[in-house]
């Protein structure tokens, strides 16, 4: 590899690869063509295996803008068992595959982040202070994400960002502020690797190389589960006895919700006190107010339901105007139940990126943490409703079944909002148009991301936008 000719013999491959994998983020979209924007040796062309970063640029049929992925690749002369599933294509005389399939090559990445190198424009650097991690091969994540993890013996776990976007992380940039707050409710940083998005060339030539954000190494969390599976197995336990109550039943979440609640709170104090706060005037909230307009205007472009609603929905989002010198300060930015992980020790929150569709100027923004309460109020219907939505694209779920999943979601919506004031010293609900604005906003949001990604799970925010754009009721 690493010569531009030997690179440019692996673009049709790549371009049969790329929409077949999880974390290619435009599966909605044909690709045109794939092409190289740099490439990074991390070992010698001729070791085994041989290790590279890229960074692709692919266009698309329908003539709209580019996405940059980066990569890992690997080589070797012969690939088999488990690592041919991970196989690319066959460059001169060797296999090249993704290189973070392959425990060799993930070993070699932590290794080199524990030693604290530098090859060429890729830095792999230990956070200060810290213990480093035990160095071994890597497992591959399987499952469910946008980007791609790799796991160290329950130690550890690494993952490459795979949108290339120039700027710090706002996952790596968060983890790092909370980490000099000594929060004990985000997983410690262990190391990153960062690197350089080249400069582009030809009549792309319109920016310098910019640093970037190629993959974050944090402490793993062992023995834990996911908030997302627990309110699953709750609900459903609650389904499943039609004649009892949400605290009736054995699995209640209650008591999990009001902790979440408290933790969350205490990453909002830890996220101002690290990195401040601000109070807004009239014109940053009307400026708060717009924004959300833009959301919903680029939502309803795409999705006629929303489009037919627009004005109501509209009115409802002017509500973030209530507030008076809105506070805000850097959130999470995309909360809900799966970006949280119960360890035996209590809750975390993971994955401070943001909304991954957002550019990250937006993703960076101050904002309320309202709008992360909110979203995790959203994420309590999403779970109680989440059973019941594929009844919703046929026939209507039973009323009776309907009824207990909203006593679900109430109870523990509830139980949140008790937990968050009882740290933050002042209770969400206080401010309901205000939550109830940026509640709508999500809805909203979560209505394109369903047509786009997941249709069958299109009547869960729905019936949320109904119910916000109808009711005054409280959360
Ligand atoms: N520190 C950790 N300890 C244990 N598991 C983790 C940790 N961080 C993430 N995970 C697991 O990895 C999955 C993907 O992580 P996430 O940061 O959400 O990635 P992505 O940005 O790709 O969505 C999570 O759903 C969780 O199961
Ligand atoms: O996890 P990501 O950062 O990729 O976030 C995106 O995908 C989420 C789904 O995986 C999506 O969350 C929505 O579905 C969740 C259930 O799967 C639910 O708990 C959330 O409340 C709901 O918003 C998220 O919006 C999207 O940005």
């Amino acid at each position: 590899m690493t010569t531009p000719l030997l690179l440019d013999a692996l673009l049709p491959a790549l371009t049969e690869w790329l929409p077949e994998q999880r974390w290619f983020a435009a599966k909605d979209r044909t690709v045109a063509a794939v092409r190289f924007v740099g490439h990074q040796e991390i070992t010698p062309a001729d070791a085994v295996p041989a290790v590279e970063h890229a960074v692709i640029a692919v266009s698309f049929t329908d003539g709209g803008p580019e996405e940059t992925f980066q990569m890992l690749l690997a080589t070797r002369p012969r690939v088999s068992g488990d690592l041919e599933h991970a196989v690319i294509g066959a460059v001169g005389d060797r296999m090249v595959y993704d290189g973070l399939a392959d425990g060799e090559v993930s070993r070699l990445l932590l290794s080199m982040i524990v030693s604290d190198t530098t090859v060429g424009t890729l830095r792999f650097v230990p956070e200060p202070g810290v213990e480093a991690p035990v160095v071994g091969p890597g497992r591959p994540l399987l499952g469910e994400q946008s980007n791609s993890s790799v796991i160290y013996g329950e130690r550890a776990i690494m993952k490459l960002f795979r949108r290339a976007t120039p700027g710090l992380n706002p996952d790596l940039e968060l983890h790092r502020a909370l980490g000099r707050e000594r929060s004990g409710e985000v997983a410690p940083l262990l190391g990153a690797i960062e690197g350089v998005l080249p400069a582009e060339e030809g009549e792309h030539a319109d920016r310098g190389p910019l640093p970037m954000t190629v993959a974050m190494l944090q402490s793993y969390a062992a023995n834990s589960a996911d908030g997302w599976s627990m309110a699953l197995t709750s609900v459903r336990d609650l389904l499943a006895e039609g004649d009892l109550r949400p605290d009736e039943v054995g699995g209640d979440f209650a008591g999990e919700a009001q902790r979440l609640g408290k933790t969350i709170a205490s990453v909002h104090i830890e996220l101002a006190r690290g990195l401040g706060s601000d109070r807004l005037g009239s014109d940053g909230v009307a400026a708060v107010a717009d924004w959300m307009l833009d959301r919903l205007d680029l939502a309803a472009a795409a999705v006629e339901v929303v489009a037919a609603q627009r004005d109501e929905i509209a009115r409802v989002l002017q509500g973030v105007r209530a507030a008076d010198g809105l506070l805000v300060q850097r959130v999470h930015g995309d909360l809900h139940l799966g970006q949280t992980l119960r360890t035996p020790r209590g809750w975390l929150a993971i994955d401070f990126e943001g909304e991954p569709s957002r550019p990250l100027h937006d993703r960076v923004r101050p904002d309320s943490p309202l709008r992360d309460v909110a979203a995790m109020l959203r994420s309590f219907d999403y779970a109680a409703f989440h059973q019941l939505a594929e009844w919703e694209t046929g026939a209507e779920a039973p009323a009776y079944l309907q009824r207990r999943a909203q006593e679900w979601a109430d109870r523990n919506r509830s139980a949140f909002c008790d937990g968050y004031a009882e740290i933050a010293g002042a209770d969400p609900r206080d401010q309901l148009d205000v939550l109830r604005a940026y509640e709508l906003d999500k809805a909203v949001y979560e209505v394109l991301y369903e047509t786009r990604n997941r249709p069958n799970w299109l009547a869960i925010p729905l019936r949320s936008m109904a119910r916000l754009v109808g009711d005054t009721a409280g959360a």
